[in-house]
């Protein structure tokens, strides 16, 4: 049996309320594997526990109670495992909420994670012949910015909104990690770039065998390119299964309601 990507057991994070008293149950009792090579939308409205539940796989969070396991180990708690998870387990945010550094070009911003996790050296310790400038024209091809040197000294502002996406799919890359977690990627993108940006996620599976768990909103997305979708409602998990089974034949009523708030346009035919 090959182990789960990711897998959340009976996960529960809970927050001193911002405001007054009392406690907010982010995540509020959550069991959930991320398959190894699929494709998993996690959708629910804001304020559901997605971007929480997130973090918590990503070792950024500590759980109140319960166990994140990543291929079949536990979390790591620290100093250099920890690190290693981290490589392994990539976040890819969206950039308007100030992923890329303005003042760093793209090649700095592609080499950062190259630099931390010292990969020069240990693809060279493997008698490995690569430069870092390899590592991150590599990095940015894979993510579809071709030639990968046309791009080493932009500036984020000098980029559209897709080719700001792909430097940070490009960063999260260039550390060649087994799973990625994508929150929000393509909410602030026009919507032919934003079909660009998942036929690249659909290649990242398809080619790397990344697993990828896709934080969104956005019901058209999941229908477009994840394997399963799992909806959270009020830090719970509501339901969680095949793609067409959740979004062809809803079970719960949260799914309907999310379902029946799509525009029509994105009641597509796969
Ligand atoms: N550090 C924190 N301290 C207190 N409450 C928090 C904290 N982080 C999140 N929360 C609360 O936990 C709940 C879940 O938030 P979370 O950001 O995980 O939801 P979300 O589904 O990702 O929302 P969005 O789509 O808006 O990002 C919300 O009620 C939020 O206010």
């Amino acid at each position: 049996m090959t182990a789960n990507a990711l897998s959340a057991t009976e996960l529960h994070v809970t927050f001193r309320a911002l405001q007054g008293r009392g406690e907010v149950r982010a995540v509020d009792g959550v069991t959930l594997d991320l398959r190894t090579r699929e494709i998993l939308a996690l959708v629910g409205a804001s304020g559901s526990g997605k971007t929480t539940l997130s973090r918590t796989l990503l070792g950024l969070e500590q759980p109140t109670s319960g166990a994140v396991t990543a291929l079949g180990e536990p979390l790591p708690t620290g100093g250099r495992a920890m690190r290693a998870y981290r490589r392994r387990t990539q976040l890819v945010m969206q950039d308007p909420a100030g992923a890329l550094n303005p003042r760093h070009s793209v090649y700095e911003s592609v080499a950062e994670g190259i630099r931390l996790h010292r990969l020069v050296a240990e693809h060279n310790a493997r008698g490995e012949d690569v430069t870092e400038v390899d590592l991150v024209s590599g990095a940015l091809a894979s993510a579809g910015l071709r030639p990968p040197e046309r791009f080493f000294l932009s500036s984020p502002h000098e980029l559209s909104g897709g080719q700001r996406q792909r430097v940070l799919i490009a960063g999260a890359l260039a550390v060649e990690p087994e799973v990625i977690i994508a929150d929000e990627p393509v909410a602030s993108l026009d919507a032919s770039i934003r079909g660009e940006i998942l036929a690249l996620f659909l290649r990242l599976r398809d080619e790397l065998g990344l697993s990828l768990m896709i934080v969104t909103h956005d019901l058209g997305l999941a229908w477009n390119i994840a394997d399963r979708v799992a909806v959270m409602q009020a830090g719970r998990l509501v339901e969680v299964g095949d793609t067409e089974d959740v979004l062809l034949r809803p079970q719960h009523e949260y799914t309907r309601e999310l379902l029946a708030a799509l525009p029509n346009e994105q009641h597509r035919v796969r």
